[in-house]
């Protein structure tokens, strides 16, 4: 028996690298969260989410650093059955129905949950009868989570759970996914969706060429990114000095419009008032879009810049 009910910490980075040649996949990560939460790893394509994935169910080691689950080496954690994961790579079962299947998974864990629960949480209890290798990529997806629940391990980690489903398939995926976070569960997600990581976790890590950038909820994010976006017409006056006004952070000029980011919209407002420059006055805040744009906005690659 490991001894792992101790520690608050479901997961735990210090210091982890993980490089593959000349490519720093994980650049030093920490990272810890509690027991309970909700977080998503939110990235680009190739930002570090799959390797940093791996680390933590001990897929791969990492070259420096550390990482722990529940206060072990993941792999012992995983033994323990605390962990169920749901990676990229779906491989189909022949022949085996869906309850076989997770009956099959749920046999391997110390004390799995009923498999009727298991399908019922996934919202798939009505395909347990239907082989594996028939079903839609939909329904191949909610098997691949109810895999995931059989063992009724305290963490489940889901890398680019919606991938590929569509907006009716990704709305159950959700609703199924937070009734397993409610009963006390944590819960550790991909995306490359913005406002599905908004949407569904109570807290956003935001990963960048293998760093974290930013970490916190969807509106600290926001804040962070800065908070507005004010913008007017120009009408033909000069912008040198919009990007010194009062709680600006950039200046962005499209046309004969100006785009100014701010963490204060309403002083901008006020000294672009006062230069009597308000003409088709706009003013939004930022979204998340907007956020994870300027988080992870970097110049171009070297070896793109000399094409
Ligand atoms: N086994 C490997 N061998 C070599 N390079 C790898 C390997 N796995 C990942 N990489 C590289 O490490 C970097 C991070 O990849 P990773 O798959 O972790 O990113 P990701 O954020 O999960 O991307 P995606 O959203 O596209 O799945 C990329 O540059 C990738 O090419």
């Amino acid at each position: 028996m490991t001894q792992t009910g101790g520690t608050e910490r479901a997961v735990s980075f210090a210091g982890a690298v993980k490089t593959f040649g000349a490519v720093r996949a994980v650049d030093g990560v920490d990272l810890e969260i509690g027991r309970g939460e909700t977080v998503a790893l939110l990235g680009r394509n190739g930002a570090g989410k799959s390797t940093a994935i791996s680390l933590l169910l001990g897929l791969n080691a990492p070259d420096a650093g550390t990482v722990e689950l529940f206060g072990a080496a993941p792999e012992s954690a995983v033994r323990s059955g605390l962990v169920g994961a749901m990676l990229q790579e779906a491989r189909a079962v022949p022949r085996v129905t869906v309850g076989e299947l997770v009956a099959f998974v749920a046999r391997r864990y110390p004390a799995p949950m009923p498999v009727a629960r298991a399908l019922e949480l996934a919202g798939i209890g009505e395909l347990a009868g239907r082989r594996v290798d028939r079903l839609s990529g939909g329904q191949t997806q909610r098997v691949r989570f109810a895999v995931a629940l059989a063992g009724n391990p305290s963490l489940i980690v889901l890398d680019e759970p919606t991938a590929a489903l569509d907006v009716e398939a990704r709305h159950a995926f959700w609703q199924s996914m937070r009734a397993f976070a409610r009963r006390g569960h944590t819960v550790l997600f991909s995306t490359h969706y913005l406002e599905e990581a908004d949407a569904h976790a109570d807290r956003i890590v935001v990963i960048d060429r293998g760093r974290i950038v930013a970490d916190g909820t969807g509106e600290q994010l926001k804040r962070a990114a800065g908070g507005s976006l004010v913008s007017i017409d120009l009408a033909g006056r000069p912008t040198e000095d919009l990007a010194q006004l009062p709680g600006v952070r950039t200046l962005e000029i499209r046309g004969d419009r100006a785009l100014l980011r701010t963490d204060d919209s309403d002083a901008t407002v006020i000294a672009l008032a006062a230069r009597n420059a308000i003409r088709g006055l706009e003013v939004t805040p930022a979204s998340l879009d907007d956020a994870f744009l300027a988080l992870t906005a970097h110049e171009l690659e070297p070896e793109l810049e000399t094409l």
